[in-house]
Formats: structure tokens, sequence, C-alpha cells
């Protein structure tokens, strides 16, 4: 990864700031409790964190299963977390590596906003356009029947899509910027699925955090 290893701060600028103004929002989605706070981070603490993810995190490229055949993940992976707690979906079992200061950092801040407790951090790296994640709930067993999920996305903005399970064309759309915070909640999972889809765009890396709890 040869590109965005050093620090934009020399042009004293950071290159995912965002001309586009959004609001805090409380999605009005039958079945789902959904909230988005665009600024969550500001622009400085964002590129700080990109970076060093970026750099220092373990991240891993995994075979997963779909219909019995074998696929690469088109992204990369990271699990952090407190020890014991392994985490399992689409035939993938990830055991967690410890929270690294930049992480707990992180987990505190959203804590507090949240007014939730959170034990593992699942990092996902978007290299490009054509890295994604496809329609799916984050309804796995370990994270109990209501889980609030909370996800910080750095970096490149990319689409994040909302589909209702019993009519998929009910959909919702929201474009998650650099230093935003994405909550789910309730009984979200169970009545929607989500993704990032592909995009021809030519776009820069993303990351995105998604704290959970393993119960
Ligand atoms: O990248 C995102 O914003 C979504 C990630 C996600 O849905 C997941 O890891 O379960
Ligand atoms: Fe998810």
């Amino acid at each position: 990864m040869p590109l965005y290893t050093g620090h934009p701060y020399i042009f004293e600028m950071s290159l995912f700031s965002s001309e586009k103004f959004q609001k805090e929002e409380h999605l009005d989605l039958a079945n789902a409790t959904v909230h988005y706070i665009p600024r969550f981070l500001t622009t400085e603490t964002a590129d700080d964190y990109f970076y060093k993810l970026y750099k220092k995190t373990k991240w891993q490229q995994d075979d997963i299963k779909v219909y019995g055949k074998t696929y690469k993940q088109p992204r990369l992976t990271a699990l952090y977390g407190e020890a014991g707690k392994s985490y399992s979906y689409s035939n993938i079992t990830m055991h967690p590596a410890p929270f690294t200061p930049t992480l707990l950092e992180i987990k505190r801040k959203v804590e507090k906003t949240c007014h939730a407790n959170f034990n593992i951090v699942l990092l996902n790296l978007y290299r490009y356009g054509s890295d994604s994640n496809g329609w799916h709930s984050d309804d796995e067993k370990e994270l109990g029947p209501n889980p609030t999920i909370a996800s910080v996305s750095l970096g490149e903005e990319r689409k994040f899509q909302l589909r209702k399970k019993t009519d998929k064309k009910i959909r919702h759309n929201i474009l998650l910027s650099h230093g935003s915070l994405l909550v789910m909640k309730g009984e979200t999972q169970h009545f929607w699925q989500h993704q990032i889809p592909k995009t021809r765009k030519k776009v820069r890396p993303r990351i995105n955090l998604t704290f959970r709890k393993i119960i």
C-alpha cells in the first residue's frame, strides 16, 4: 500500500474534508432505530485516526464461502477487543487482538455518545471503489437479540444503503462522511439489511470501525 502513508498536514489541509453540509439526523424508518452524526469527530482528529489506523492495523483478507464457493473478501478487515471474545460471520471466525490505545480512545468517545458499552471492534478497509460489503444484517447470535452497532467512518465518503427485508424496494441511502458516527439499535437488524456498494468512481481508501458487544 504505497499511497497514503504520509500525513497530509504538510498541506495544512485534510485530504478528506467534504464541501457538503450534512445535518445530524434520526432516520424515520419503520422497525429501525438509526441515528447519524456527521461531525462526530473534528476533521483533524479524523485525519489523525485515519493515518494511524491505516498504517498500524493488522489488516487481513479472508476467504468467504457463498453458496459453497470460495471468494476473497472484497475488503480488508481486522478484529480487536477483549480476550476470549471471538466473532464469527460468513464462515469466518476471527479472534481479537488486544485493543490499542488509539482504538480505546475512539471506543471511549463512542460509548459516551451512545450510552452503551462495547467489547470488540471490527475494522474494514475499503481500498478502492471495487471494495465493498454486500447486503447483510449484523444479526450474529453472539451479539444478542437487539444489538447496538456503532459505526465510525474515516477517509473517503462511501454510500451506505439500508433496505427492508420484507420489501427490498424500501431503501434509504446515507453518505457516510469522514469523522461521522452511525448508530443502529433496537430491532433494526431483524427488519433491515445494509451494504456498502461498489462504485466505479475513482475513490480513495475508507476505514470503517464497527463497535459491537459480544454477550
Ligand atoms: O463499512 C461500513 O460502513 C459497514 C460495515 C458493516 O456493515 C459491517 O462490518 O458489518
Ligand atoms: Fe454490518
